[in-house]
């Protein structure tokens, strides 16, 4: 089932060029490519970002660590141990501890009933060094020198380039003061994340005994995803709920989209759309007779509001044709909320033994 140019079901998002937003263009320029990603925030919750001012050479960098360290061995890996529950998000999840929906409930055993169905990925997040409510898990120094350093400053080039994209965001969609979203993401509540899903045969994905990452919406302000070539990301098309298009690696582009929280600032204007995992489209990405999936490795780094910030509608979403949708929340919380059945509460010893 390779795709092919034509291929309805394969989507291109709409590409922003970050160089005419960058020094050196014009107001107009600014102005223009701020425009252009609103409405495509807007229209499909998903856009590439070409030329946003992280090289080439450091993203090759950030995947060659991710790479260093998922060969690490498990017990290495196990010395930054996920914390068991949803609480703090940080360190080490080994395969089938997460489990990605988009189920909210506080009922557990709903969560059990969804762990049926094993996310076969492994992946490792980092915060700010400074955010106390979720304090870093590293591996020590002995065992993988030189890995907190790059990624501690890997996150805060990351998160400069959100802040332009936040600014953009704003200026498209007309704030009174285009940096409002600014005041509210301090920087120190982002989550870099590493993620790599190990080659898995394709009869699992296809009858859904196995997963790579189920249809979910992420909960912040925005995510930048870097993705290999191995492909199988997949948006859900606004117009048609339920189908799922796939989207092509662009090399070296960011893909953004918009997360629930900004949606709800926006008053749904900026749409945070259900995206996936699943099958590589390409041909070439099996092996064997089993048709082993190629591995996969992407990057996401979530932006989030500061946990104390409160989203409440902004003023410039809402007239009397159009009323405020949702109340207050201040990110702890919703937070805290989504992330209830993600977790187990206490990961059972089997589990853990067997990795
Ligand atoms: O691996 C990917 O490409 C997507 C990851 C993702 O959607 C997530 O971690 O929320
Ligand atoms: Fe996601």
């Amino acid at each position: 089932m390779g795709s092919t140019e034509n291929d309805q079901s394969v989507l291109k998002l709409p590409v922003i060029d970050f160089a005419k937003w960058g020094s050196g263009s014009t107001p107009e320029e600014r102005l223009s490519t701020a425009k252009e990603l609103a409405d495509a925030c807007h229209n499909v919750g998903f856009v590439f970002i070409i030329n946003h001012g992280i090289s080439l050479e450091l993203l090759e960098e950030a995947f060659g660590w991710s790479r260093r360290l998922f060969d690490l061995k498990i017990e290495e890996k196990m010395l930054a141990p996920h914390p068991d529950g949803p609480t703090v998000h940080r360190g080490y999840s080994w395969p089938g501890l997460e489990k990605v929906s988009q189920v909210i409930s506080d009922d557990l055993e709903v969560g059990e009933k969804l762990r049926a169905v094993a996310d076969c990925k492994e992946s490792y997040e980092i915060g700010s060094e400074e955010n106390d409510e979720q304090p870093n898990v590293w591996i020590p120094k002995e065992v993988f020198p030189g890995f907190r350093s790059f990624m501690t400053d890997f996150y805060w080039e990351c998160s400069k380039v959100s802040h332009e994209i936040l600014t953009a965001i704003g200026t498209g969609i007309g704030l009174k003061d285009p940096a409002f979203l600014l005041k509210f993401h301090s920087g120190h509540n982002n989550q870099l994340r590493l993620l790599h899903y190990s080659p898995i045969p394709a009869a699992q994905l296809e009858n859904e005994s196995s997963a790579r990452m189920p249809a979910h919406s992420d909960w912040g302000s925005i995510t930048m995803l870097f993705q290999d070539d191995c492909g199988g990301l997949e948006v859900e098309n606004q117009h048609l709920p339920g189908e799922f298009i796939k989207v092509t690696p662009l090399k070296n582009a960011i893909v953004m989209n918009i997360g629930d929280l900004l949606m709800r600032w926006s008053n749904d204007y900026l749409k945070s759309t259900l995206h996936r995992v699943t099958l590589p489209p390409e041909e070439d990405r099996y092996t064997g007779p089993d048709r082993m999936t190629r591995s996969r490795y992407s990057i996401p780094y979530f932006v989030g509001p500061d946990s104390n910030a409160v989203i409440e509608c902004m003023p410039e979403c809402a007239n009397a044709n159009n009323p405020v949708k949702y109340g207050p929340i201040v990110q702890r919380e919703y937070r805290l909320m989504r992330g209830k059945l993600q977790y187990p509460d206490k990961t059972p010893q089997s589990a853990t033994a067997s990795v």
